[in-house]
C-alpha cells in the first residue's frame, strides 16, 4: 500500500506541502488543476508549477483527482469527441510528469453532495452530513448560493461555470436513462482505455457519492454489480475502480469487503474513509476508526493486505478538529488521524503474516 495525501494547490488549500511530508508514510500527494474547466486540455506550464512545489518537497505526484469528464461526453452529445481528444492530450503530458494514475468520476452534473458541511459530533468536532429527506426537497439555487458564498474554496462539482448552467443541464439530463449512461461511458472508454495503456496510467473510476440517483439525475457507479459491468465495460487492466469505502458506504447494502476481494486487481487507487449511517438512510462522515461509523475499515484494510495490495491509498474525507479551519472534508488533522489509523490496521496484518510465517 502506497500512503498518498490530497492537496489542492497553492493558494487552494489550507495544508501545506510541508505538513504533508510530516505525516508517517505519505510519499506522494493526489494533485489536480482545480482550475481548469472540464473538457479543456491541461496547459504544460500549470502541471510543471505543480511539479516544481511537489519536487522541492519531496513528494511524488503520481495521482491525479480528476481530470474531469465534460457534461457533453457524459450526455453523449456529438461534440464529446473534442473533449475526448482534449483528454487525450491531457493524458500525454500527465505521463511526461510521471503520472500512473488518474481518478475521475461519471456523476452527472455533481460530485458529491451533502446537506450540512459542519454538523456537529458529539465530541463537539464537525463533519459533512448528508440528510436524505431534506435533498429530496432542496432547493437547488438556494444550494447553488450557499456554496458560492464560501468564496474560499470551490466545491467538487460545483464550479462557478456548471453552476451557471444548471437548467440548461437538468434539461439536457431529462431523458438521459442509466442505460443511456453506460453506453456514454462505454464510448469514452473506447477511446481512451487504449491511449491510458500506450501512456502506461490507470483510469480509476470514483464511485457516485452518494451511491444513488439525485435530483432525478442518472447514477451507475453505485455498487458491486454496476462496477463489474462498468469494468467489463473495455476489460484492461487500465480501466480500474477508486475504491471509495465512504461513497459506497452510504449504503450499507454495499458489501466493501467483498468489492475489494472481487477486483483487487483492478483497483488502482484506494479512498478510505468512514461513515455512521442512520436508519433513516441520513449518514454523516466520522474518524476513519471503525467503530465511530458503519464501514468495516478494519476488514476492509486487512482485505487490502489479504490481496497483497500495492495500489495508492488515501485518507478521504476527516471531521474539522481542533477548530481547525478548512476545506469541507479535507482538514489536516483528521486526515492525518486516519492515516495512523490506517498504518496500524496495515502493519498488524504485515506482523500477523510474518509471525504465521515464523510458525509462532
Ligand atoms: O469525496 C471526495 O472529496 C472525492 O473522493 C471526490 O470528490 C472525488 O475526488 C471525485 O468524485 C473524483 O472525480
Ligand atoms: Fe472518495
Amino acid at each position: 500500500m502506497k500512503m498518498v495525501f490530497r492537496w489542492f494547490g497553492e493558494g487552494n488549500d489550507t495544508v501545506t506541502l510541508e505538513q504533508i511530508r510530516q505525516i508517517p508514510g505519505v510519499e506522494g500527494i493526489v494533485w489536480a488543476l482545480h482550475d481548469v474547466p472540464a473538457g479543456e486540455e491541461w496547459p504544460m506550464d500549470k502541471i510543471l508549477q505543480v511539479k516544481k512545489a511537489a519536487d522541492k518537497a519531496g513528494l511524488h505526484m503520481k495521482v491525479v483527482e480528476s481530470v474531469n469528464i465534460h457534461e457533453d461526453i457524459k450526455l453523449g452529445l456529438p461534440s464529446r469527441d473534442l473533449y475526448i481528444d482534449n483528454y487525450k492530450k491531457t493524458i500525454v503530458k500527465l505521463a511526461e510528469v510521471g503520472v500512473k494514475v488518474i481518478c475521475y468520476n461519471f456523476m452527472p452534473v455533481f460530485d458529491w453532495v451533502r446537506t450540512d458541511l459542519h454538523k456537529e459530533l458529539e465530541d463537539g468536532s464537525t463533519a459533512l452530513f448528508y440528510e436524505k429527506e431534506k435533498v429530496a426537497h432542496l432547493n437547488l439555487e438556494e444550494q447553488v448560493q450557499r456554496i458560492n458564498a464560501n468564496p474560499n474554496f470551490t466545491m467538487p462539482g460545483w464550479e462557478p461555470e456548471r453552476l451557471g448552467r444548471l437548467t440548461e443541464l437538468f434539461d439536457a439530463y431529462r431523458n438521459v436513462t442509466e442505460e443511456q449512461l453506460f453506453d456514454n461511458a462505454k464510448y469514452f472508454l473506447e477511446a481512451i482505455i487504449p491511449f491510458a495503456e500506450k501512456y502506461d496510467i490507470r483510469m480509476a473510476i470514483h464511485p457516485d457519492d452518494p451511491p444513488w440517483p439525485i435530483f432525478g439525475l442518472p447514477r451507475i457507479i453505485t455498487g458491486q454489480a454496476n462496477i463489474r459491468r462498468f469494468l467489463g465495460l473495455v476489460d484492461s487492466p487500465n480501466n480500474g475502480l477508486t475504491m471509495c469505502s465512504g461513497s459506497l458506504g452510504a449504503n450499507p447494502a454495499n458489501d466493501i469487503v467483498s468489492i475489494v476481494n472481487e477486483f483487487a486487481d483492478r483497483i488502482p487507487f484506494a479512498h478510505i474513509r468512514n461513515v455512521r449511517v442512520y436508519d433513516n438512510g441520513d449518514f454523516i462522515e466520522t474518524s476513519h476508526r471503525t467503530t465511530d461509523g458503519t464501514v468495516d475499515i478494519a476488514g476492509i484494510v486487512n482485505a487490502l493486505h489479504e490481496n497483497d495490495y500495492e495500489g495508492f491509498c488515501r485518507p478521504d474525507h476527516g471531521r474539522h478538529i481542533w477548530d481547525e479551519q478548512c476545506r469541507p472534508g479535507y482538514g489536516l488533522y483528521d486526515r492525518a488521524l486516519g492515516i495512523m489509523y490506517l498504518w496500524g490496521l496495515w502493519d498488524a496484518n504485515r506482523r500477523k503474516l510474518q509471525s504465521g510465517r515464523m510458525g509462532n
